[in-house]
This record gives C-alpha cells, structure tokens and sequence, in this order.
C-alpha cells in the first residue's frame, strides 16, 4: 500500500504494548533539519504517548543519513530497547542519492542483523523536499510515529524471545 493511501501517524493505542519500562535511543541526521527534526518530533511524541518516561529518551544527532550507521551501532551499545535512525535523503542532481539511500538501508539491516538491539528504519528517501514535509507531520502523517510504534513493539518482542 501506498503512503498515499494510509495516515502514518494513525495507530491503535489497545494494540501497543505499555512502553513504560522500556528504554530508546533516536540518532537524527542533520541533513534536512526541518524534516528531521518534525520526524524526531513525532516518534518523541508517539513513545511518550505510549508510557515511555521522557528521561527514557536519548536523542543523538549526527551529520547526515550516511552517519546514522555508525551513530546507531554505538547507540546500540547504551542501555536501550531499541533504536530509531531518523534521516531524510532527498533526490540531487546527480546519483549521490542512490548510494546514500543503498549505503544506510543495508547498514541498518547489517546492524539488525549482527546486533542484539533492534534498529528501526525511519529514513525518509524523497524525489522532493515537499513529499519529505508530507511525510514528516503533513497530509501523510509523521513516519517519526510509525517509527515509535515499530520501536516499542520490536523492544517488546525482544523482551519475550
Ligand atoms: N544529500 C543528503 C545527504 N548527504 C550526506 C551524507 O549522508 C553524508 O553525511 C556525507 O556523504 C558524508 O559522509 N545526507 C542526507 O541525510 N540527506 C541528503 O539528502
Ligand atoms: C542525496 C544527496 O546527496 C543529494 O541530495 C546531493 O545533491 P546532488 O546529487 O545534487 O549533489
């Protein structure tokens, strides 16, 4: 299903484990700020929502998307439940955007995969900063939210395996 088709930010709270006892790491790119920041904005906002104590939220910045594979591995050995990478990578004039794109996508799943803490994928890849802005607390909704909910559910699914 298309973004266009679902509301990013629309979850059902009876659905959502409590969150109070667990512990989260956000890595936010620099690049984008104004995406970047409203994403941080709305996966903040969905874990406090949902019983995460503030001083349970550890906010890490780093330069750019590319950053966030290193940012995220060393935030994965803090004590944290999981990890959310937040990062918006938007279409250039040149092919700088796909390996960007590819590089951070397989450097999250390798974290994934070679780690213990769960690293979830809210990295926006964007034709134009306006589908970025939609996607970030616009008329699509906040993938930062979606982010908070697959992070809570992952943290519990790591409590119980
Ligand atoms: N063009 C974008 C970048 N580029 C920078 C890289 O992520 C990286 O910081 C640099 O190559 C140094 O290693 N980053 C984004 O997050 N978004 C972009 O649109
Ligand atoms: C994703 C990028 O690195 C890109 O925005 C940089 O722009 P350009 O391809 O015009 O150098």
């Amino acid at each position: 299903m298309a973004t266009a088709n679902k509301n990013l930010s629309e979850y059902d709270k009876a659905t959502i484990p409590n969150a109070s006892k667990f512990r989260f790491g956000i890595v936010v790119s620099e690049w984008n700020e104004t995406v970047t920041e409203g994403l941080y904005r709305g996966a903040y906002e969905a874990l406090i929502d949902n019983g995460v104590a503030p001083n349970n939220i550890v906010k890490w910045d780093v330069p750019g998307s590319f950053e966030l594979i290193y940012g995220c591995k060393k935030m994965q050995e803090q004590m944290v439940s999981a990890v959310i990478a937040i990062g918006s990578v938007i279409q250039g004039e040149t092919k700088h955007f796909d390996f960007v794109c590819e590089g951070v996508t397989q450097g999250i799943k390798d974290l994934n995969v070679m780690h213990e803490v769960p690293v979830i994928f809210c990295v926006l890849t964007d034709n134009t900063m306006k589908q970025a802005l939609e996607r970030s607390g616009g008329k699509h909704g906040n993938k930062g939210t979606e982010a908070a909910i697959a992070a809570i559910k992952m943290a519990e699914l790591r409590r119980n395996s």
